[in-house]
């Protein structure tokens, strides 16, 4: 099977120069941002903990999960256990998060609404990606339309989009590329429009159109694992508009890979794209030859 690594190192190289910086000699933990994750509501823990999972094999010093639920689902994370855990209302308490992530599995309840209204609020300096349940909380309260701004990142696939632009899913699919530039106009930040050939509405005037990946992607997770990655970038560092699109690259890039394993497009499950991107991202630092 031939990876074609210098193919893809030319890409980043162009696109994304910043996924190809290696590691200070003399870097430490700290040097590589602690990410925070919330969301993961009664039942759908596993959509944070692979959000978790991405941050970390993609780079990021810490990574800590806030679920939002009473008391810790679990009190450890059996398969990885440097993923510190907490309830959602402790980690809100922490003051060393880099980068935050909001909405994976979080529910849409009174208890999830007031937990993305305290981020928000008091964590608006922070590079912030809103995803699942935080947009469909977005689209339900005009409240929080004022909070958005350019250190953050929206991540709708075409249903929340059409929630956030309250049109149908049709009419988003239909014309993707005026919808990208709708939900950065109207939420006045990154907007990553998901589907086939993901878009990413930079500005006005800029947008990237990803055509990274397959049909592979279209199984449960996939987005979280998506989450997770663009929160890592952003964690290590990355400006806003790199991150997202070196994580939708990547992501992408990452199902081609296992494909050409075998391992999909039939039956690879979100999960698998987490090693592949961590060899993708080390196979990026490697010099050609
Ligand atoms: N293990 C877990 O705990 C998981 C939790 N998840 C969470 O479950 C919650 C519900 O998310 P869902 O996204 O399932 O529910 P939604 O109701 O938001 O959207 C699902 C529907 O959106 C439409 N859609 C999505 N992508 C589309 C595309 N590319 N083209 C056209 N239509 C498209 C489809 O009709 C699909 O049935 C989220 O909070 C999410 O984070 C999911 O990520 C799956 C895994
Ligand atoms: N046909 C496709 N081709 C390429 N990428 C896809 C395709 N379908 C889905 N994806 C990608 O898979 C991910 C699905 O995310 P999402 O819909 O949020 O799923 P989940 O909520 O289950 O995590 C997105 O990154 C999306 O762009």
């Amino acid at each position: 099977m031939n990876i074609p690594w210098h193919i893809y190192r030319s890409f980043a190289q162009q696109h994304f120069p910043d996924v190809l910086k290696p590691r200070a000699k003399d870097s430490h933990k700290g040097t590589h941002g602690t990410v925070g994750i919330i969301g993961g509501n009664v039942g759908m823990s596993g959509s944070v903990i692979m959000a978790a999972k991405a941050a970390l094999k993609l780079g990021a010093g810490k990574v800590k999960i806030g679920f939002v639920q009473n008391s810790l689902p679990m009190p450890v994370l059996e398969s990885q256990p440097e993923i510190m855990l907490y309830t959602a209302q402790q980690l809100l308490q922490q003051q060393d998060i880099n980068a935050w992530l909001i909405g994976c599995g979080m529910g849409t309840d009174n208890n999830a609404c007031h937990i993305l209204q305290t981020l928000s609020e008091h964590q608006l300096h922070k590079p912030i990606v809103w995803d699942a349940d935080a947009l469909n909380l977005l689209a339900k309260y005009t409240k929080f339309h004022t909070l958005l701004n350019s250190n953050h990142i929206i991540t709708p696939h075409p249903t929340e989009a059409a929630r956030l632009l309250q049109q149908q899913t049709a009419e988003i699919q239909a014309q993707r590329t005026l919808a990208a530039l709708n939900l950065y106009q109207q939420y006045h930040c990154i907007s990553v429009l998901k589907g086939y050939q993901t878009l990413v509405q930079i500005t006005d005037t800029q947008y990237y159109l990803n055509e990274s990946g397959h049909a592979g992607l279209a199984t449960a997770g996939s987005g979280d694992v998506l989450a997770g990655m663009m929160v890592s970038l952003l964690a290590q560092g990355m400006d806003c508009a790199q991150a997202a699109c070196a994580a939708v690259w990547l992501h992408g890039v990452a199902a081609e890979i296992l494909s050409l394993q075998q391992i999909g497009p039939i039956g690879m499950v979100a999960t698998e794209l987490i090693d592949a991107a961590r060899q993708l991202r080390n196979q990026l630092l490697m010099t050609d030859n």
